[in-house]
């Protein structure tokens, strides 16, 4: 179950902010930030001194037919490269002071990687374009590694969560998930991802919309879009959404693909939407879609389409800002006003 924020704290930190030494509203979102982590943990004084981005990982069946720029045995190679600590969401994190986890929930990668949490569903989703892509059970399945990985984190003390993913082709079932959870026009929902040409663009937009003929995934349930045309490693980080909302913790949703895991989930139970916070806007068109459809803004706009978590690791020091200011900055009753 996911509480509701606690609201006469949030009313308590707005009347701080509106006391603080600046104009009423001056500092914009750091003031809404702020008053959020509020309800989320209960004080008019929250912290994000602890934090986590957590990379899940899995394979795609519909790298089959050519919609990504790579193939899919660099999601293993990239695997390795995060246990080694050298993937751009390492250097992040080592910046920002969070800890990664890497978490293999459905990749191909059949090799065991010391560093990577071995939770594996199946290797890889099935081709979405010609059938679902998983079953129910499967996403329930991987649904749960995510909520319990979560679950752990926050028992560890851990007060945000960045999402992560990585998984060859995992932009086509984003933009998939996009179009049916929104009823946007695919053919507006469609980006490059790891940056494919106008040929295969249009491809993968074919491909697409085949995906949604063949599988009728049923808008008015996630967890069948999720299983139809999602992906593991979007299974897994709804789940961490789910998991994260119900132990109370805050959330920081990365681009696209983290975008899609979190509409997904914010549609099983919309009372997450609370707990979550946008990084940054991605290149891909369907993020700012499903952002809107979460009511979510974006902090950063750096014209950035990583994925990793790179984006929500970047934000973490506007969160920590934010608890800055409100504990940090004098009010005017300290100024004798
Ligand atoms: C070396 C490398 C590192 C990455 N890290 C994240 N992604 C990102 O690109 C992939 C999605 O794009 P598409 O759908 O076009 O395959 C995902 O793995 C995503 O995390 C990467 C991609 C590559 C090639
Ligand atoms: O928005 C993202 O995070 C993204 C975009 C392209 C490829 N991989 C990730």
């Amino acid at each position: 179950m996911v509480k509701q924020l606690h609201l006469a704290v949030m009313e308590e930190a707005r009347n701080r902010w509106d006391q603080l030494t600046k104009p009423p509203g001056s500092l914009g979102k750091l003031e809404e930030i702020g008053i959020r982590l509020a309800g989320i943990q209960g004080t008019v004084f929250p912290s994000v001194e602890r934090r986590a981005v957590v990379v899940m990982c899995g394979d795609h069946g519909v790298t089959a037919e050519g919609v990504s720029a790579f193939p899919s045995e660099v999601t293993g190679l990239m695997m390795q490269n995060f246990a080694g600590g050298k993937a751009g969401v390492n250097v992040l994190a080592r910046q920002m002071g969070a800890d990664v986890h890497v978490v293999d929930v459905g990749s191909r990668c059949e090799v065991e990687i010391p560093g990577v949490l071995r939770k594996k569903i199946k290797s890889g989703t099935d081709n979405l374009a010609v059938g679902p892509a998983m079953t129910r059970d499967e996403a329930l399945a991987a649904l749960e590694v995510g909520r319990e990985t979560a679950r752990n984190l926050s028992a560890d003390g851990v007060q945000v969560i960045a999402l992560g993913e990585m998984g060859i082709g995992n932009t086509t079932p984003s933009s998939a998930i996009a179009a049916v959870l929104t009823g946007h026009p695919l053919a507006e929902l469609v980006g490059r991802g790891t940056g494919i040409d106008e040929n295969t663009l249009s491809l993968k937009g074919q491909v697409i919309q085949r995906a949604l003929d063949v599988n009728q995934p049923n808008p008015q349930d996630a967890l069948d879009v999720l299983a139809k045309v999602g992906g593991l490693e979007i299974a897994g980080l709804a789940g961490v959404v789910l998991g994260a909302a119900e132990a109370g913790t805050a959330v920081l949703v990365d681009g696209v693909i983290a975008a899609a895991a979190a509409l997904t989930a914010y549609r099983m139970e919309p009372a997450v939407g609370a707990y979550l916070f946008a990084s940054h806007l991605s290149q891909e068109p369907a993020h700012r879609v499903m952002l809107a459809a979460m009511e979510l803004s974006p902090l950063l706009q750096l014209e950035m389409r990583l994925g990793e978590g790179t984006g929500a690791v970047l934000a973490m020091p506007l969160l920590e800002a934010a608890t800055r200011l409100v504990r940090e900055m004098a009010t005017f009753a300290d100024l004798g006003l």
